[in-house]
C-alpha cells in the first residue's frame, strides 16, 4: 500500500514575502521521496516507504509538478532569502523521475508548450526573476565520466580545483592549475592518461607525495618523508595531541580552504525574461549526454549541476547568493537496462561516482573525521551541499512499481542516511560590489588593462614556431570542421525538440557519432604531431596567462551583472 500523503502546504506568496525562519547554525538535510507512477507495463508496488524510513515529505504518484514545487521549495526559498546558499538534489535509479522533477517531462520546455508540466528549475527561475531588485544569472555544467563540461559553452571541458589553495591538483584526468585566488578552467582541459606535460607531471608528483604522506601518517610518523617516527605519538595519543595541536589546527584550516572545490571559467547566462529561462533549460537539456535504453528513452548519462546566482541590490552594495540544482545520473543494474558498448561503460562510470557519493554520505552520517570528498569530481563539487554551508533538500526519486522494489529500498536507504546528516549551514550573503556607474567605468578600465597585459603574454595553443606549419594548418582546419559539425548537430537537435519528436532520429545519431570521432581524432592528432616533430606543437598555456585570463573572465561576469 502506498502511504497516505500529507496535505500540501499552502504557498502562494512570492519569494520576498516568505516568513523568516530562525537562523539555526545546524541544518538537517531535508529529504523528500517522490514516487513515479507506474507505466502501463508495470505493476504498482504494495511497498510502504515508511517501512524503510519516514522522510520529511512524500510525493505520491499523483502529486502534480505544481504541488511538488511548493512542497520541495517552501523552506528552501526562505533559507535563500535569509542569505543561506541552498541546493536541491534529485537522486534515484534510472528512469525514476529525476529529470522530470528538476526540468519536466521530455519536450515540455518547447516555446508553445504549457508551463504546468515544468519542473523545479524553470519554476524557481521564474519566481526569482520576477522578484524586484534581484538580478539572476546561471551556469550549467555536466559531469560525464568524472570530467566536467560547460553545457552553456559548447560542452567545453572545465577544470575542477580548490578555491584559493595555490596548488595544482587533479580531478581524474582533468589538469587543474591554481593561481592563488582563482583557478582558470577550460584551457588546461582534459589530458590523455599518459600525458607527460608539465601540468600532468606536476600532478603525478603531487599525488605520489600525498600517498607517501598518507602512508606515513598511518604509521604514526610526523615526518611524511618517513624518516622520523614520533615516539610521543606512539606511546600516548593524548600527550602528542596536546603537543601537536597548534600545528594540527593550522593544517586543518589550510586543508579546509584547499578542499573548497569549484569549477572555474564556466559561462554565466543572465536571466531576465521567460524566454531566457526557457533558452537556458532547453540548452541544458539538449546539450546533456543522453542515451535510450529499455527503461528510459531519455536517460541522462551525466550528472547535471545548474548554479543559479542571485545578485540583490541593497543599500548601494550588491549581495550575492547561490542556489544549486542537481539532476544526478541514475544508478542502474546493467542486466535490467540491457545496455551495451559505450552505454555500458557510461553506466559503470555513473555507478562508480554514485558509490563515491554513498561513501561520503555514510562518512558524514557516522560523523567520521575523514570524509572522502576527493574520490570523485561529483563529490568534490557537492561538498558544500552535503558537508558545508548550504541548506540542502534531496529528492529521492523511486519508481512506484513492484519490479523495482529492490532498487527502491536501496534509494530509500540512501535517503535515510542523508536524513541524519547535519550541515553547518551559515548565512553568507556577501557584498560583492557597489553598483554605481563609476564602478562600472572602473571595471571597464580594469578589463581593458588586463586584456592589454594578456595580449603581451605567450598564451599557448598552436605553436607558430613549430617545424610543422602544414600540419598545424591541417589541424586548424580539422578544428574548424569540428566546430561546424557541432553547430549542425545543435540545429538538428533543436528542430527535433521543437517538432516534439522523441529520441532515436538516425540522422542525429549519425551526427553525434561524427562529432565524437572527430573530437577524438583532433585530440590524438595534437599529441601525435607533438611526438613526431619533437617540438611543442601544442603549447600549454603558462600559469601567468591562465591567471590573467581568469581575472578577465571575473571582471566580465561582474560587468554583465552590473548592466542587468
Ligand atoms: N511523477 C511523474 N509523473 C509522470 N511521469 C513521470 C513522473 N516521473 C517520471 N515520469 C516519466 O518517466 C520517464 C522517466 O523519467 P526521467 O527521465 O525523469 O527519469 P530519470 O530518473 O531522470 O532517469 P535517468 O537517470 O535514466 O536519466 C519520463 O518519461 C518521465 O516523464
Amino acid at each position: 500500500m502506498l502511504p497516505t500523503i500529507p496535505p500540501r502546504p499552502q504557498r502562494k506568496s512570492s519569494f520576498k514575502t516568505q516568513p523568516t525562519p530562525s537562523q539555526a547554525s545546524q541544518y538537517q538535510i531535508s529529504v523528500g521521496v517522490r514516487i513515479r507512477p507506474p507505466s502501463k507495463y508495470e505493476c504498482p508496488t504494495s511497498m510502504d516507504i515508511r517501512d524503510v524510513f519516514t522522510p520529511h515529505h512524500i510525493l505520491s504518484p499523483s502529486t502534480s509538478q505544481d504541488s511538488s514545487y511548493d512542497i520541495l521549495t517552501t523552506t528552501l526559498l526562505s533559507r535563500l532569502k535569509d542569505g543561506f546558499s541552498t541546493s536541491i538534489i534529485a537522486y534515484g535509479q534510472t528512469g525514476s523521475g529525476k529529470t522530470h522533477t528538476i526540468f519536466g517531462p521530455p519536450s515540455c520546455l518547447r516555446v508553445d508548450a504549457p508551463t504546468s508540466e515544468h519542473g523545479l528549475l524553470p519554476r524557481l527561475l521564474r519566481e526569482l526573476t520576477t522578484t524586484p531588485s534581484m538580478t539572476i544569472s546561471a551556469s550549467a555544467i555536466e559531469i560525464y565520466q568524472d570530467l566536467a563540461y560547460d553545457l552553456l559553452n559548447d560542452s567545453s571541458p572545465l577544470t575542477v580545483g580548490t578555491k584559493g589553495s595555490g596548488q595544482t591538483i587533479v580531478a581524474s584526468n582533468v589538469a587543474v592549475q591554481s593561481n592563488g585566488t582563482q583557478l582558470q578552467a577550460g584551457i588546461g582541459g582534459a589530458h590523455p592518461a599518459a600525458c607527460n606535460c608539465r601540468i600532468c607531471m606536476g600532478i603525478k608528483l603531487r599525488k605520489e607525495e600525498e600517498f607517501k604522506q598518507k602512508m606515513a601518517e598511518r604509521r604514526g610518523e610526523t615526518n611524511f618523508t618517513g624518516k622520523g617516527a614520533n615516539p610521543m605519538k606512539m606511546k600516548s595519543g593524548s600527550v602528542s595531541a596536546s603537543i601537536d595541536s597548534p600545528n594540527k589546527m593550522r593544517r586543518a584550516s589550510q586543508k579546509r580552504a584547499a578542499d573548497d572545490y569549484a569549477t572555474v571559467g564556466e559561462k554565466l547566462l543572465p536571466l531576465r525574461t521567460e524566454a531566457d529561462i526557457l533558452n537556458l533549460c532547453r540548452t541544458v537539456e539538449l546539450s546533456r549526454t543522453t542515451v535510450s535504453h529499455d527503461l528510459n528513452e531519455r536517460s541522462s548519462r551525466s550528472h547535471c549541476l545548474v548554479t543559479v546566482h542571485m545578485y540583490e541590490k541593497s543599500g548601494g552594495a550588491v549581495r550575492h547568493n547561490t542556489c544549486l540544482l542537481v539532476d544526478l545520473a541514475g544508478s542502474e543494474r546493467i542486466a535490467k537496462t540491457n545496455v551495451q558498448g559505450n552505454a555500458k561503460a557510461q553506466a559503470i562510470e555513473i555507478n562508480k561516482s554514485l558509490t563515491a557519493l554513498g561513501r561520503v554520505v555514510k562518512a558524514l552520517g557516522a560523523r567520521e573525521s575523514h570524509v572522502p570528498y576527493r574520490d570523485s569530481t561529483l563529490t568534490r563539487l557537492l561538498r558544500d551541499s552535503f558537508g558545508g554551508k548550504a541548506s540542502t533538500t534531496v529528492v529521492v526519486c523511486v519508481a512506484g512499481c513492484e519490479e523495482w522494489n529492490e532498487e527502491t529500498v536501496r534509494s530509500l536507504e540512501f535517503g535515510k542516511r542523508l536524513g541524519g546528516v547535519r550541515s553547518k549551514s551559515v548565512a553568507r550573503v556577501a557584498a560583492v560590489q557597489s553598483g554605481g556607474a563609476a564602478d562600472r567605468r572602473a571595471l571597464e578600465a580594469a578589463l581593458a588593462a588586463k586584456k592589454r597585459e594578456l595580449a603581451s603574454l605567450d598564451g599557448g595553443g598552436v605553436n607558430p614556431a613549430a617545424s610543422t606549419p602544414a600540419k598545424a594548418e591541417a589541424f586548424r582546419r580539422e578544428l574548424f570542421k569540428l566546430d561546424r559539425l557541432k553547430q549542425k548537430l545543435k540545429r538538428a537537435e533543436e528542430n527535433q525538440y521543437e517538432s516534439g519528436m522523441k529520441g532515436g532520429d538516425p540522422a542525429i545519431a549519425d551526427l553525434r557519432d561524427q562529432v565524437k570521432r572527430l573530437t577524438e581524432d583532433t585530440e590524438r592528432a595534437k599529441y601525435a604531431v607533438d611526438r613526431l616533430s619533437g617540438q611543442t606543437f601544442w603549447k600549454e598555456p603558462s600559469a601567468g596567462w591562465l591567471k590573467k585570463d581568469g581575472e578577465i573572465k571575473s571582471i566580465e561576469a561582474m560587468l554583465v551583472m552590473s548592466s542587468s
